[in-house]
């Protein structure tokens, strides 16, 4: 029986990855075995079946058995291990979470419903490294796949709202105990209605400029504000992230050679694990609505095509609503007014899902079908 080797379960990646992997009843037909830096030894996760104690993350020895290993531990441990076991003649699979090995000639960027081709064509050529691409790329393509496949992108941009989660899981906390600083401070002005609305702003704003007001992960406050910045920043006055928008989407669609010009602005927002993006598309073919309507609707199972009207827009375009599914809503389509050929559009995808786990989840699927 194949075995395959879990490193970085207990995060918040891979305990989405063990969560879906659970829920779509997907621990059968291989052997686990799941590795950790610090818990070595101790029982390992509830998975529905009877798992070893957990392996020590750098025993190479034992790593060096597995058939495929699945790292959703981060850059730094893949930048250690990965060359490490390489060295040694290790030959298996590694899919990874981690951005470190996305742009090397020798990995694919997995995102399946959008690039299957690229990744069954890697597999018969011997590829062995499939990488999950950045998160906002990955829910970008899921949304907006339809117009990819018919080469009716001749540019975009993409504005982002990223979620907290995307900054990990102290962020997360921070972004709440920030809601409630603020919250617990302006309590008594909140709970006399009759209280002056221009004493409640200044309330709320003389906390958050406070030096006690809590920044520690984020460097400013993020509740009741936003942060116009993600990721390090890049020669081109991008940030790294929005760097990742153009050669990510184009690599995942195997077109680095004629790629489409995609660029934008990344911004950090008070949601909790769903990022949301507008687009500004060039079209290649001036086509109606409708029929943008029609190719995004049908590319895959998950992206959702909503109509341009308030009440829907209100309640499926929500991180309050998507989060926790796999459902990719995309809408606000309409032309812009720009002249022909210019669309808008807007997109709200769990960016622990499609943007993490899910396609990782998936590749260890396609694997095991085909080493079967
Ligand atoms: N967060 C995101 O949105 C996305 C992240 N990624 C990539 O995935 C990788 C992992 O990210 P993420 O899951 O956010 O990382 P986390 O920081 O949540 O987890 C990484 C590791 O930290 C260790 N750890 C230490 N303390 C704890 C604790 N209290 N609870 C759980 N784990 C703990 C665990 O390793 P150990 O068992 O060895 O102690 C865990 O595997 C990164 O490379 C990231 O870039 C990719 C797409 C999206
Ligand atoms: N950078 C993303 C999250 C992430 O982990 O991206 P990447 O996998 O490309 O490093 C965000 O902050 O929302």
């Amino acid at each position: 029986m194949l075995k395959t080797g879990f490193v970085g379960w207990r995060g918040m990646v891979g305990s989405v990855l063990m969560e879906r992997m659970r829920a779509e009843g997907d621990f059968k037909g291989f052997e686990p075995l799941f590795f950790s830096t610090s818990q070595a030894g101790q029982a390992g996760p509830d998975v529905g079946i009877d798992v070893p104690p957990v392996a020590d993350a750098f025993d190479y020895d034992l790593l060096k058995s597995m058939d495929i290993i699945i790292s959703c531990q981060g850059g730094g441990y893949t930048e250690k291990c990965y060359p490490e076991l390489r060295k040694t003649g290790w030959n298996g699979y590694w899919i990874d979470a981690a951005s470190t090995l996305r742009m090397a000639d020798h990995s694919v960027i997995i995102l399946d419903p959008v690039n299957r081709n690229v990744i069954d064509k890697a597999l018969d050529n011997g590829v062995k490294d499939y990488v999950g691409g950045n998160c906002t790329v990955s829910l970008m393509l899921m949304a907006l796949g339809g117009l990819f496949e018919k080469n009716l992108v001749e540019w975009m941009t993409s504005m982002t709202y990223q979620a907290a989660s995307g900054a990990g899981a102290n962020n997360m906390r921070e972004l709440v105990n920030q809601m409630r600083v603020i919250g617990t401070d302006a309590e008594a002005l909140l709970n006399n209605p009759s209280s002056a609305i221009a004493e409640l702003d200044r309330q709320v704003i003389s906390c958050m400029r406070a030096e006690s007001f809590p920044t520690e992960y984020f460097g400013v406050p993020l509740a009741a504000s936003l942060i116009p910045w993600i990721d390090r920043p890049m020669e081109s006055g991008q940030t790294r992230e929005e760097w990742k928008g153009f050669v990510e989407t184009n690599k995942i669609l195997g077109r680095s050679d004629n790629p489409v010009p995609i660029d934008g602005l990344c911004v950090r927002i008070g949601s909790m694990r769903c990022h949301s993006q507008a687009f500004t598309i060039r079209l290649t073919k001036d086509i109606p609505a409708n029929e943008i309507e029609s190719l995004l609707a049908e590319h895959n199972d998950w992206v959702k095509v909503i109509p341009n009207e308030k009440e829907i827009s209100m309640q499926e375009l929500s991180p309050a609503k998507v989060t926790g599914t796999l459902a990719v809503p995309v809408g606000r389509i309409r032309k812009l007014n720009m002249g022909q050929g210019y669309i808008t559009a807007f997109s709200v995808g769990d960016q622990l899902l499609w943007g993490a786990a899910e396609p990782l989840r998936r590749m260890l699927g396609i694997l095991l079908e085909r080493l079967a």
